[in-house]
Protein backbone atom coordinates (compact mmCIF):
# COMPACT_ATOMS: atom_id res chain seq x y z
CA UNK A 1 0.00 0.00 0.00
CA UNK A 2 1.14 3.66 -0.96
CA UNK A 3 1.73 5.51 1.96
CA UNK A 4 -0.88 7.49 1.39
CA UNK A 5 -3.60 5.00 0.24
CA UNK A 6 -6.31 4.23 2.23
CA UNK A 7 -8.21 1.11 2.65
CA UNK A 8 -12.00 0.21 2.17
CA UNK A 9 -11.69 -1.25 6.00
CA UNK A 10 -10.26 1.19 8.22
CA UNK A 11 -10.73 -1.46 11.03
CA UNK A 12 -8.99 -0.59 14.58
CA UNK A 13 -4.79 -0.47 14.07
CA UNK A 14 -5.27 -0.31 10.36
CA UNK A 15 -2.49 2.01 9.85
CA UNK A 16 0.23 -0.06 11.70
CA UNK A 17 1.11 -1.52 8.18
CA UNK A 18 2.42 1.85 6.96
CA UNK A 19 4.57 1.64 10.14
CA UNK A 20 8.61 1.11 8.30
CA UNK A 21 11.13 -1.64 9.50
CA UNK A 22 13.96 -1.26 11.62
CA UNK A 23 16.33 -1.89 8.56
CA UNK A 24 19.19 -0.55 10.71
CA UNK A 25 20.62 -3.77 12.27
CA UNK A 26 19.47 -5.95 15.64
CA UNK A 27 21.04 -3.08 17.63
CA UNK A 28 18.54 -0.15 17.22
CA UNK A 29 15.63 -0.89 18.93
CA UNK A 30 13.24 1.10 16.86
CA UNK A 31 10.57 0.76 14.71
CA UNK A 32 9.13 3.36 12.76
CA UNK A 33 6.01 4.67 13.32
CA UNK A 34 6.37 7.98 12.26
CA UNK A 35 5.69 7.01 8.72
CA UNK A 36 1.80 6.56 9.63
CA UNK A 37 2.35 10.72 10.60
CA UNK A 38 2.65 11.39 6.97
CA UNK A 39 -1.26 9.94 6.22
CA UNK A 40 -3.58 12.54 7.26
CA UNK A 41 -6.79 10.02 7.62
CA UNK A 42 -3.57 7.35 9.77
CA UNK A 43 -3.12 10.05 12.09
CA UNK A 44 -6.20 11.14 12.59
CA UNK A 45 -7.88 7.27 13.50
CA UNK A 46 -4.30 7.07 15.55
CA UNK A 47 -5.18 10.19 17.39
CA UNK A 48 -8.43 8.80 17.95
CA UNK A 49 -7.77 5.48 19.00
CA UNK A 50 -5.56 7.10 21.36
CA UNK A 51 -8.03 9.65 22.63
CA UNK A 52 -11.46 8.03 22.83
CA UNK A 53 -10.94 6.16 25.89
CA UNK A 54 -10.47 9.02 28.03
CA UNK A 55 -13.22 11.25 26.33
CA UNK A 56 -15.33 11.16 29.82
CA UNK A 57 -12.60 12.06 32.11
CA UNK A 58 -11.69 15.14 33.17
CA UNK A 59 -8.34 16.54 31.95
CA UNK A 60 -6.89 19.08 32.62
CA UNK A 61 -3.68 19.06 30.92
CA UNK A 62 -1.81 16.65 28.05
CA UNK A 63 1.90 15.94 28.62
CA UNK A 64 3.73 14.88 25.34
CA UNK A 65 7.37 13.44 26.17
CA UNK A 66 10.28 14.81 23.99
CA UNK A 67 10.32 14.45 20.59
CA UNK A 68 8.05 12.00 18.96
CA UNK A 69 5.64 12.09 22.14
CA UNK A 70 4.97 15.50 21.27
CA UNK A 71 3.60 15.33 18.04
CA UNK A 72 0.67 12.82 18.91
CA UNK A 73 0.49 14.63 22.30
CA UNK A 74 -0.36 18.20 20.71
CA UNK A 75 -3.10 16.21 18.50
CA UNK A 76 -4.33 14.89 21.28
CA UNK A 77 -4.67 17.95 23.21
CA UNK A 78 -6.17 19.93 20.06
CA UNK A 79 -8.89 16.78 19.82
CA UNK A 80 -9.53 17.08 23.57
CA UNK A 81 -9.46 21.13 23.63
CA UNK A 82 -6.55 20.97 26.39
CA UNK A 83 -3.59 22.46 26.51
CA UNK A 84 0.00 20.82 25.98
CA UNK A 85 3.01 20.35 28.19
CA UNK A 86 6.25 19.64 26.53
CA UNK A 87 8.17 16.83 28.91
CA UNK A 88 11.68 17.86 27.82
CA UNK A 89 15.24 15.54 27.75
CA UNK A 90 17.51 17.81 30.14
CA UNK A 91 19.16 20.59 28.86
CA UNK A 92 17.09 22.79 26.76
CA UNK A 93 15.05 24.30 29.53
CA UNK A 94 16.09 28.03 30.59
CA UNK A 95 13.68 28.33 33.72
CA UNK A 96 13.93 26.99 36.76
CA UNK A 97 12.31 22.55 36.30
CA UNK A 98 11.83 19.58 38.76
CA UNK A 99 13.94 16.52 37.04
CA UNK A 100 13.91 13.02 37.10
CA UNK A 101 17.02 10.52 36.13
CA UNK A 102 15.95 7.54 34.22
CA UNK A 103 16.99 4.64 31.85
CA UNK A 104 15.25 3.90 28.72
CA UNK A 105 16.26 1.16 26.01
CA UNK A 106 19.22 2.08 25.42
CA UNK A 107 20.33 1.40 28.62
CA UNK A 108 22.04 5.43 29.22
CA UNK A 109 21.49 7.54 32.24
CA UNK A 110 19.34 10.19 31.06
CA UNK A 111 17.24 13.25 32.94
CA UNK A 112 13.94 14.67 31.85
CA UNK A 113 12.39 17.84 32.67
CA UNK A 114 9.71 19.88 33.19
CA UNK A 115 8.78 23.56 34.07
CA UNK A 116 7.67 24.24 37.56
CA UNK A 117 4.57 26.38 36.98
CA UNK A 118 2.66 24.02 34.55
CA UNK A 119 1.60 21.56 37.02
CA UNK A 120 -0.32 21.97 40.69
CA UNK A 121 -1.38 19.27 43.18
CA UNK A 122 -4.40 18.09 41.55
CA UNK A 123 -4.07 18.84 38.34
CA UNK A 124 -5.41 15.98 36.08
CA UNK A 125 -2.89 14.98 33.28
CA UNK A 126 -2.83 12.41 29.83
CA UNK A 127 0.49 11.36 29.43
CA UNK A 128 1.89 10.91 25.78
CA UNK A 129 4.55 9.13 23.91
CA UNK A 130 5.16 7.41 20.69
CA UNK A 131 6.20 4.18 22.46
CA UNK A 132 6.74 2.55 25.57
CA UNK A 133 9.48 -0.59 25.64
CA UNK A 134 11.14 -0.87 28.51
CA UNK A 135 8.84 1.65 30.28
CA UNK A 136 11.57 3.91 31.79
CA UNK A 137 10.94 6.99 29.82
CA UNK A 138 7.04 6.83 30.62
CA UNK A 139 7.73 6.39 34.52
CA UNK A 140 10.01 9.03 34.78
CA UNK A 141 7.65 10.80 33.17
CA UNK A 142 4.76 9.69 36.23
CA UNK A 143 6.85 10.62 38.70
CA UNK A 144 7.48 13.98 37.37
CA UNK A 145 3.62 14.89 37.09
CA UNK A 146 3.85 12.89 40.70
CA UNK A 147 6.37 14.58 42.31
CA UNK A 148 4.61 18.54 41.63
CA UNK A 149 1.29 16.72 43.00
CA UNK A 150 -0.39 16.40 39.81
CA UNK A 151 -2.39 13.65 38.80
CA UNK A 152 -1.85 11.14 35.97
CA UNK A 153 -5.14 10.50 34.43
CA UNK A 154 -4.01 7.76 31.94
CA UNK A 155 -1.19 6.59 29.36
CA UNK A 156 -1.08 6.61 26.01
CA UNK A 157 1.08 5.79 23.19
CA UNK A 158 1.12 3.98 19.91
CA UNK A 159 2.66 0.57 21.33
CA UNK A 160 3.05 -0.46 25.03
CA UNK A 161 5.21 -3.35 24.29
CA UNK A 162 4.71 -6.38 26.99
CA UNK A 163 7.77 -5.95 29.19
CA UNK A 164 8.32 -5.65 32.23
CA UNK A 165 7.98 -1.96 32.97
CA UNK A 166 5.23 -1.91 30.03
CA UNK A 167 3.42 -4.46 32.06
CA UNK A 168 3.61 -1.99 35.20
CA UNK A 169 2.38 0.47 33.26
CA UNK A 170 -0.89 -1.08 32.53
CA UNK A 171 -1.05 -2.47 35.66
CA UNK A 172 -1.00 0.61 37.49
CA UNK A 173 -2.65 2.97 35.26
CA UNK A 174 -5.45 3.36 32.87
CA UNK A 175 -3.67 3.37 29.12
CA UNK A 176 -4.45 3.47 25.67
CA UNK A 177 -2.58 2.27 22.48
CA UNK A 178 -3.23 1.56 18.98
CA UNK A 179 -2.79 -2.29 18.85
CA UNK A 180 -5.42 -4.69 18.61
CA UNK A 181 -4.75 -8.05 20.78
CA UNK A 182 -3.66 -10.32 17.49
CA UNK A 183 -0.68 -7.81 16.50
CA UNK A 184 1.23 -7.35 20.94
CA UNK A 185 2.86 -10.69 19.89
CA UNK A 186 4.32 -9.29 16.97
CA UNK A 187 5.09 -5.55 18.51
CA UNK A 188 7.16 -7.67 21.17
CA UNK A 189 9.20 -8.79 18.81
CA UNK A 190 9.56 -5.77 17.23
CA UNK A 191 8.68 -7.19 14.01
CA UNK A 192 4.95 -6.90 12.31
CA UNK A 193 3.76 -9.46 9.58
CA UNK A 194 3.25 -6.40 6.97
CA UNK A 195 6.85 -5.18 7.16
CA UNK A 196 7.57 -8.37 4.21
CA UNK A 197 5.63 -5.39 1.67
CA UNK A 198 8.88 -3.42 2.50
CA UNK A 199 10.81 -6.14 0.46
CA UNK A 200 13.42 -6.64 3.03
O1 LIG B 1 10.15 2.62 27.13
P1 LIG B 1 11.54 3.11 26.88
O2 LIG B 1 12.54 2.01 26.79
O3 LIG B 1 11.93 4.15 27.89
O4 LIG B 1 11.56 3.79 25.43
C1 LIG B 1 10.53 4.62 24.99
C2 LIG B 1 11.04 5.95 24.52
O5 LIG B 1 11.94 5.76 23.43
C3 LIG B 1 11.57 6.60 22.35
O6 LIG B 1 12.13 7.86 22.47
P2 LIG B 1 13.62 8.20 22.04
O7 LIG B 1 14.22 8.95 23.17
O8 LIG B 1 14.35 7.01 21.53
O9 LIG B 1 13.47 9.06 20.74
P3 LIG B 1 12.77 10.43 20.36
O10 LIG B 1 13.57 11.50 21.03
O11 LIG B 1 12.92 10.42 18.89
O12 LIG B 1 11.35 10.38 20.82
C4 LIG B 1 10.05 6.68 22.48
O13 LIG B 1 9.47 7.74 21.78
C5 LIG B 1 9.90 6.80 23.99
O14 LIG B 1 10.03 8.13 24.44
N1 LIG C 1 10.95 -0.52 19.39
C1 LIG C 1 10.59 0.76 19.24
N2 LIG C 1 9.95 1.16 18.17
C2 LIG C 1 9.59 2.44 18.03
N3 LIG C 1 9.86 3.37 18.89
C3 LIG C 1 10.50 3.01 20.00
N4 LIG C 1 10.90 3.70 21.06
C4 LIG C 1 11.51 2.87 21.91
N5 LIG C 1 11.55 1.65 21.41
C5 LIG C 1 10.90 1.70 20.22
Amino acid sequence: MDVLDLPVDRHKGWYLSLMAPNIKGPTFAWLDPSRLYFNSTALADCVKDLTNPFLKDTIDLVAGIDAMGFILGASVATVLGKGFLAVRKAGHLCVATETQNYTDYTGKEKTMEIRLDALKPGTRVLLVDQWVETGGTMKAAIQLVEKLGATVVGVAAVAIENTEGGKWIKDNYRFSHCIPDELQSQIDRKRLDSFSSFGN
